[in-house]
């Protein structure tokens, strides 16, 4: 088995979610279709709730920052006029949504939305979340060890506490020090790593970040953060170039901590 050691000076593993802990494919054939298949029937019965009108909001400033992109969808502001202006407003909250998801655009308003979406669905049980098989044992192991785990994910806090906590593994929210999203900034912002390291109370280089995507992976290597690309089935493929620069891992087994054998 290829092994990739760790630097002695790492004391926190930052985890990816979709790409590294869970197959791509439960992302992009099980959420994401629940999104784009319930999203009308859910602004239809929340729209009144505080929560729903906060995520809307949110969506509406996205939507005017996005004004300039080709496609983009306006989300109106209510004009008063009854049934017909929330019916529209419903439908362009829909269009925006599917036309984000349609680019695979990770803003923190559509992320808050699915978020909110997916726990209806998790709460009854009717959806469970997807890890790879060597995901638990060698967190749980990482952990036995003294390291941190920590998650960093473009999906909102919420959502990935949501998938920790109903697992085809049962709930492994335990296992996890704590969550970040872009809230705290971009993935493929270096800034948001040494915002990171800075909320863990950490320097960056004590961090190990593990990610199927270069872009982020490069971010947070600018910041001094040590990284290896995650290469998992169906994950997007990497050039000779990726190849040769990134220490690449197939499975979190991989990865040997400085006191191991
Ligand atoms: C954790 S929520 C589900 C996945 C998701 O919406 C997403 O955008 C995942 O992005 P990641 O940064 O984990 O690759
Ligand atoms: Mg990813």
């Amino acid at each position: 088995m290829v092994v990739l050691s760790v630097p002695a000076e790492v004391t926190v593993i930052l985890l990816d979610i979709e790409g590294t802990t869970t197959p791509i494919a439960f992302v992009k054939d099980i959420l994401f279709p629940y999104i784009k298949e319930n999203v009308k029937e859910y602004l239809q019965t929340h729209w009144e709730e505080e929560e729903c009108q906060q995520d809307i909001n949110l969506l509406r400033k996205q939507a005017e920052e996005d004004s300039h992109l080709d496609g983009a969808v306006p989300i109106p502001a209510a004009s008063g006029n009854g049934a017909d202006d929330l019916q529209r407003m419903i439908q362009a909250v829909v269009d925006n949504v599917c036309w984000q998801m349609s680019l695979d655009r990770k803003t923190t308003a559509l992320k808050q939305l699915q978020g909110h979406m997916w726990r209806a669905a998790f709460k009854a049980g009717s959806m469970k979340a997807e890890f790879f098989e060597d995901v638990v044992p060698a967190v749980r192991k990482w952990r036995e060890a003294g390291m941190k785990v920590y998650i960093y994910s473009s999906g909102s806090v919420e959502a990935q506490k949501l998938l920790f906590g109903h697992s085809t593994e049962g709930d492994i929210l335990e296992l996890v020090d704590g969550h970040f999203d872009t809230k705290i900034g971009h993935k493929v912002e270096s800034e948001s790593y040494r915002k990171i390291a800075s909320s863990i109370g950490c320097s960056t280089n004590n961090i190990l970040f593990l990610t199927d995507v270069t872009r982020e992976a490069s971010a947070a290597e600018e910041a001094d953060v040590h990284v290896a690309v995650v290469v998992r089935p169906g994950n997007a493929g990497l050039t000779d170039d990726e190849k040769t620069y990134f220490s690449l891992i197939t499975s979190f087994s991989e990865l040997c901590l400085p006191s191991s054998t």
